[in-house]
């Protein structure tokens, strides 16, 4: 079988886009998705992303890890979407479209992708760290010189050791003088990834509910590039949170299967 596929990343975060709109790619394929995202084996990302048909909305995306699992939601992996949507003409500027988390609106412009995530209604606060869902599970941890953390070993330690076999995303996060920087490891591609959507959306709405911060637009400084979230506290939590940035076509293929 041969598999037509585009590669994208949104600052430093890739994904093999496939459009699955005729329903051909076989989805419980694990290890088939394993083998796309390795990268000495395969084409390499950190994830794996199907763009299908919904019924009620612009398109659907269907999100697999690195790993070959399907998992909950990603924020950079859904902007990254919205500019293959663009490109393939399913949408023009505007997209509302569901994902493992429910409905997401998203704007693109310029190739900067503006995804809304889900609102965020509990943050639990320890001592050390928050951990918060914003469509996937975050650890959030302020260390005092992110750049020069092992984020590998931190990370892997706490992914399995505070979060059992579920397990989370770890982010480590030092304040800067606009915003935060921000080092993630993933759970699913179980390593550090250079920019994690989701994540830097947990770190700016941690930061926030812990009076790190008071603003509600917050530049947050990845690995692989810049991101900005802007939200709106409320009595329930947070709402009308947006993640922003850019999201790139990288190359085009088809791989043999
Ligand atoms: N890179 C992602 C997060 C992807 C999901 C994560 N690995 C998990 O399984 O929880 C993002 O940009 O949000």
């Amino acid at each position: 079988m041969q598999i037509t596929f585009y590669k994208y990343q949104g600052t430093g975060n890739d994904f093999v886009m496939i459009d699955n709109r005729l329903l051909t790619f076989p989805k419980q394929n694990i290890e088939l998705i394993n083998k796309l995202c390795d990268r000495r084996f395969g084409i390499g990302a950190d994830g794996l992303i199907l763009l299908e048909n919904d019924e009620n909305l612009d398109f659907k995306m269907v999100y697999y890890n690195a790993d070959g699992n399907e998992s909950t939601m990603c924020g950079n992996g859904g902007r990254c979407l919205v500019a293959f949507a663009n490109f393939l003409g399913v949408i023009k500027d505007k997209a509302a479209f569901n994902a493992v988390d429910g409905l997401h609106n998203a704007t693109i412009k310029d190739g900067i992708v503006s995804l809304q995530m889900i609102d965020v209604a509990e943050i639990k606060q320890k001592d050390s760290y928050s951990f918060l869902d914003t469509g996937s599970p975050h650890h959030v941890q302020l260390v005092s010189n992110v750049t020069e953390f092992n984020v590998f070993a931190e990370g892997k330690k706490l992914r399995y050791g505070l979060y059992g076999a579920a397990g989370s995303n770890i982010n480590f996060v030092t304040k800067n003088d606009k915003g935060f920087t921000v080092r993630t490891y993933e759970r699913g591609v179980e390593d550090e990834t250079l920019s994690c959507g989701t994540g830097v959306t947990a770190v700016a709405l941690a930061m926030h509910k812990t009076g790190s911060t008071t603003d509600t637009v917050i530049p947050i400084k990845a690995m692989g590039g810049d991101l900005e979230i802007s939200f709106e506290p409320s009595n329930e939590g947070y709402k009308n949170i947006f993640l922003t940035g850019p999201a790139t076509q990288v190359f085009k293929g088809e791989i043999e299967c």
